[in-house]
Order: C-alpha cells, then structure tokens, then sequence
C-alpha cells in the first residue's frame, strides 16, 4: 500500500486520575521498580527508531509530569487532556500532521514491546485502514444476570480483548473520533471511533502481557512481566 507519508506519531493519554486503583495519584504515577509508569511507558515509544514525536495527554492539574527524565525529550510535546480518554486523544490529534499515521497507546501499559509496535507497524499492509492490538479470549465467557447468575454462555468465538496501541491516520481519525463524541458515540478506544463511522480496523494478536494497570494487583503482574 502507499503510505503516503510514513510519519508515525504516538498520542499517550495521560490525563486520568485512576480512581480504579484507589490510591490518591493518579496511576501513571506509580513506580514499578522505581520508575512511574509514565516514564516506563514514554521511554518505550520515544525509543522506537520508527516513532518520529510523542504527544502525551495531561491532566490540567497534573504537578508531576516536569520531574520525570522523559519531560524534555526533544521528541515529546504535551497538551491538556479532556474529562473522557477520548477528549484526551482529540487533544492530541489536533497537534499532529494530516498524513501521519496515530500510534495510540495508554499511559497505563507500560509492559509494551517494540516488537508488538513493528507488528502493528507492518499490518498497514493487511489493513490500509488502520489496525489495533488485540488478544483473544480465553475461557469460557459468560453473560451474567443482575441477581450474580448467569444468563446464558457466551460464543467466545471472534471475541477480542481490545489493547492498545491502536493506530490509524490522524486525520481520518481525528475526524470520526470528533463526530463520534458530538453525536455523544460510546467511544472507550479508538476503533470504536472508526467503527461508528462504518470502518472496520484490523485485530493484530498482540502479546497479553501487554496489560492495563487498572486495579491494585495488576501493578504486581507488571512488576513481573518487566523482570522478563
Ligand atoms: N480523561 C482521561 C481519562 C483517561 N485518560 C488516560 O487513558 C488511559 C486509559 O484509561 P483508564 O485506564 O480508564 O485510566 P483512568 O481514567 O485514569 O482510570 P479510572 O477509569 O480507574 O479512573 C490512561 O492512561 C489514562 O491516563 C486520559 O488521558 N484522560
Ligand atoms: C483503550 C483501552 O485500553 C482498550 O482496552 C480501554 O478501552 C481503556 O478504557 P477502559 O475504561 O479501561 O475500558
């Protein structure tokens, strides 16, 4: 496929203030092996030979940010994020060139390689229109009532865990995810952005240590998959 112009851009929202986590800073903030993981995450794009410059997403009160190592890379910019992940996006997509490919990854997965970016990288070839990590379910999924019984079990069959990067050019993107929120869209990732446009990204099996930290235990699972 033509890429037209292969600058690739990764927006990092980094503006949410982990209420999941319980703990009173933001989660991004949190050290894994004495580093936040912020920092943790920042430093694996702004590594990565083919990602040209990084725009992170902050909270309009974040105090933080200026003190991590990465804060004055040459390669990194930062905006003020929104009240939604996706207003943080938008934020950020509104900084960047027409024809650069967005390289969308949470601030809060700090366990991405740069192999699963060169994968999703390479897909463009497969899926022109953009492509997103993606892992496949793995037990048997059940739907349940709201007594805490359950209905029935779930087809598990081209059921995905949706990850993150997500990658799509800026400005198709900008433009769906922009007319998603204005007709109030449940947007929780970018490819529902394109899906409500009528898009259908491609699903990239990505590694599944490539978590979220969400919740508490989820910081000692990474601790893990970052020894390794
Ligand atoms: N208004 C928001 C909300 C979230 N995010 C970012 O989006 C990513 C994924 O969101 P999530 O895990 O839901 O983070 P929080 O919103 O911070 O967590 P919680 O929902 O538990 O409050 C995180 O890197 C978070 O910082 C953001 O930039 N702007
Ligand atoms: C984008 C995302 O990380 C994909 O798994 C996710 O949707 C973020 O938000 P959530 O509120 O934790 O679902």
């Amino acid at each position: 496929m033509n890429h037209r112009q292969d600058k690739i851009v990764a927006v990092v929202p980094a503006a949410g203030i982990g209420s999941r986590m319980g703990v009173e800073i933001p989660k991004q903030y949190l050290e894994i092996n004495e580093t936040p993981i912020l920092g943790l995450t920042l430093s694996i794009l702004l590594t990565h030979p083919k990602i040209d410059k990084v725009i992170v997403a902050l909270h309009p009160q974040d105090t933080r940010f200026h003190s991590l190592p990465e804060a004055s890379h040459p390669k990194l910019q930062t905006v003020i994020g929104g009240g939604e992940r996706a207003d943080s996006v938008l934020a950020c997509l509104k900084n960047i060139d027409d024809e650069a490919w967005a390289l969308v990854h949470d601030a809060a997965r700090p366990c991405l390689t740069h192999s699963d970016i060169d994968k999703l990288l390479a897909s463009r070839e497969q899926f022109p229109q953009g492509a997103i990590l993606a892992s496949p379910v793995r037990d048997t999924m059940k739907r349940g009532k709201c007594d805490g019984t359950i209905e029935k079990t779930v087809c598990r069959d081209q059921l995905w865990h949706a990850l993150t990067p997500q990658l799509f050019l800026g400005v198709e993107l900008r433009d769906n995810l922009s007319a998603a929120l204005i007709e109030n869209a449940t947007v929780t990732d970018e490819a529902s952005a394109m899906e409500w446009a009528g898009i259908s990204p491609g699903l990239v099996s990505g590694n599944v240590q490539n978590i979220k930290i969400t919740h508490p235990d989820d910081l000692r699972l990474a601790k893990l998959f970052l020894a390794h």
